[in-house]
């Protein structure tokens, strides 16, 4: 079993989530205000650790009024558990569980660092050899209540997700604006599919005018 997922992202009208020195901030203020509503609905939220990395984020319901209980719990596809242990992600303020891969739980569980997020009351869910097996880890959330997760990118975690078949829905926030550049980040990165005809289909059901921004909301056909 595996939790509903949707993908939320911003990008520029050039498909770029941001530019090679990390630079991203996209969405308008009404979108923001969307997105934080979707974080209020879902039970679990997920990033990539490189964006833990860029961004810093806090993952709760914090630019509109919330209770608490309010945040979803926050996961971190981090194979080589690098999150920094000042993140903002490691606070109180909601649940966190990092996953990991395998061949780097041993040396992680003695290490100090460990020490300080159990501390914390991090959890960690360890699978796969060297990067995080996400099939292992959508039914790991399902069994933990996860039913409803948020995916907030980055760029190679999208698209291993949606290569494993684990998105049922995509909501895009698309800015009118282009920043170009080969290197920048775009909505999906990873290896790609080699033809089109390999590409994950999916079919529009929702279109509308945010602000100045676009919002674009897709079903996942082919899974
Ligand atoms: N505009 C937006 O909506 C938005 C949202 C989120 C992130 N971003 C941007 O995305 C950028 C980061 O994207 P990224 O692609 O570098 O990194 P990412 O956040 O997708 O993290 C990828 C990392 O996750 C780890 N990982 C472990 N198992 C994995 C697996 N099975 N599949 C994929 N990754 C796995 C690997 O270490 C991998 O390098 C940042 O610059 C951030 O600002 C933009
Ligand atoms: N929808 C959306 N529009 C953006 O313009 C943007 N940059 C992100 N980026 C996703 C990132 O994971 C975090 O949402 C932000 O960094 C905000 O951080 P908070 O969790 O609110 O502290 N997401």
């Amino acid at each position: 079993m595996k939790p509903y997922v949707i993908l939320n992202a911003a990008m520029t009208l050039d498909g770029k989530i941001a530019t090679k020195t990390g630079s991203s901030n996209i969405s308008g203020e009404k979108d923001l205000k969307r997105v934080h509503e979707l974080r209020r609905e879902v039970d679990g939220i997920m990033v990539g650790i490189n964006t833990v990395i860029a961004d810093n984020p806090r993952l709760t319901v914090h630019k509109i009024d919330a209770n608490p209980e309010d945040n979803p719990v926050r996961v971190v596809v981090d194979s080589k558990c690098r999150t920094p242990i000042a993140a903002r992600i490691t606070n109180k303020d909601a649940k966190t569980i990092i996953a990991g891969a395998n061949d780097y739980k041993l040396e992680f569980i003695v290490s100090d660092r460990y020490a300080n997020f159990t501390k914390r009351g991090i959890d960690f869910f360890f699978s796969g050899d060297k990067r995080v097996d996400l099939k292992d880890l959508m039914n790991y959330l399902y069994e933990s209540g996860i039913k409803t997760l948020m995916l907030e990118g980055g760029s190679t975690l999208n698209f291993s997700m949606i290569k494993e078949g684990l998105i049922d829905e995509i909501r895009i926030c698309v800015a009118p604006f282009v920043v170009g550049g080969k290197d920048s980040h775009t909505l999906f990165d990873g290896e790609g599919f080699d033809t089109m005809d390999e590409g994950v289909r999916l079919e529009l059901f929702d279109s509308f005018k945010l602000g100045d921004d676009l919002i674009l909301q897709y079903k996942v056909l082919n899974k």
